[in-house]
């Protein structure tokens, strides 16, 4: 290669603003990029010789030590991973080690590490509504295809949750409190759902609940029954009673989605029929 290749593939290294470093075999830094020196505040030149764990702690360390033993043992590495700032704020990146070899001998590895948190901060509001921290209502269609789309035969449910009377809890209290109810309301779905399924704010105060892989009528009224009743037992207001209407149905990935929805829509709308605070499955 020739000078000006050299300097040319410097340049690039050096004005990008990615984390570049090169380790030995002992995970000692024999080179890091000007952006590295600038990100943990430290020069080029003082990095030299200091191991992995002095500049980016023994925390991060233990963490990564099983991937610098697979780079060094020979193994290319790709992986996703984030870490907590002092600010308590995520900080997602990729990172990339290839072994780096001298004639035929491994002798240590170079690092690539780019900062991923802008991109991830992104897909999670895309995912995310922002009022409850719920799923959305994209991340609920998205879900429901993959159940309409998939091999899998077995059956699942589906239930549409509605607070009822909420536009009188406005009224009334404002729509400060009523942001505030629908919040608790969030955590008493994820609460009383918790790892049977998901739970989805699809509307203002509508939410869908998909129980994969339950069917069993029986089980599916216990636990909306237990839903509706935690919500009304549990103090979401001073002053007012909180209820919700339940409609919930079967489905498997044979079930045609506008039809499916229709139905749930039409259990909800039983329930509400026959006072609210009460739950259907049809
Ligand atoms: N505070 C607050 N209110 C919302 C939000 N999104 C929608 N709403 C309100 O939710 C209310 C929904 O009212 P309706 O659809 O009439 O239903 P309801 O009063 O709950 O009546 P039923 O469902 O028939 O029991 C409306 O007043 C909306 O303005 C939100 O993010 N925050």
């Amino acid at each position: 290669m020739s000078q000006l290749e050299l300097d040319t593939y410097k340049q690039l290294v050096e004005t990008t603003p990615v984390l570049f470093y090169v380790v030995d075999v002992n995970l000692n830094y024999t080179y890091i990029s000007p952006f590295f020196a600038r990100i943990h505040n430290i020069t080029q030149e003082e990095a030299v010789g200091l191991c992995i764990s002095d500049v980016i702690g023994e925390e991060g360390f233990k963490g990564n030590f099983p991937h610098y033993q697979a780079v060094l043992n020979g193994e290319s590495i790709a992986y996703d991973s984030f870490f907590i700032k002092p600010d308590g704020n995520p900080h997602y990146y990729h990172a990339i080690y290839t072994p780096l070899e001298d004639s035929g001998e491994i002798i240590g590895f170079t690092g690539v590490v780019i900062d991923t948190t802008a991109e991830k901060t992104l897909d999670r509001l895309a995912k995310t509504d922002e009022l409850t921290s719920l799923k959305n209502r994209r991340e609920f269609e998205a879900y429901l295809e993959s159940l309409l789309k998939s091999d899998d035969a077995q059956n699942h449910t589906l239930l549409l949750v509605d607070i009822d009377h909420f536009k009188s809890i406005n009224d009334d209290l404002g729509h400060g409190e009523g942001d505030k109810v629908l919040v608790k309301f969030a955590r008493i779905l994820e609460g009383t759902i918790a790892s049977a399924g998901d739970v989805y704010r699809v509307g203002g105060e509508e939410f869908m609940v998909i129980l994969p892989h339950m069917s069993d009528d029986t089980l599916i009224k216990e636990k909306s029954n237990e839903l509706r009743s935690k919500i009304e037992s549990a103090k979401l207001t001073a002053t007012r009673r909180v209820t919700a209407s339940i409609g919930g149905t079967t489905f498997n990935h044979k079930s045609v989605r506008s039809d499916l929805l229709r139905k749930v829509d039409g259990a909800l709308y039983t329930s509400k029929e026959n006072g609210r605070n009460c739950v259907t499955i049809l």
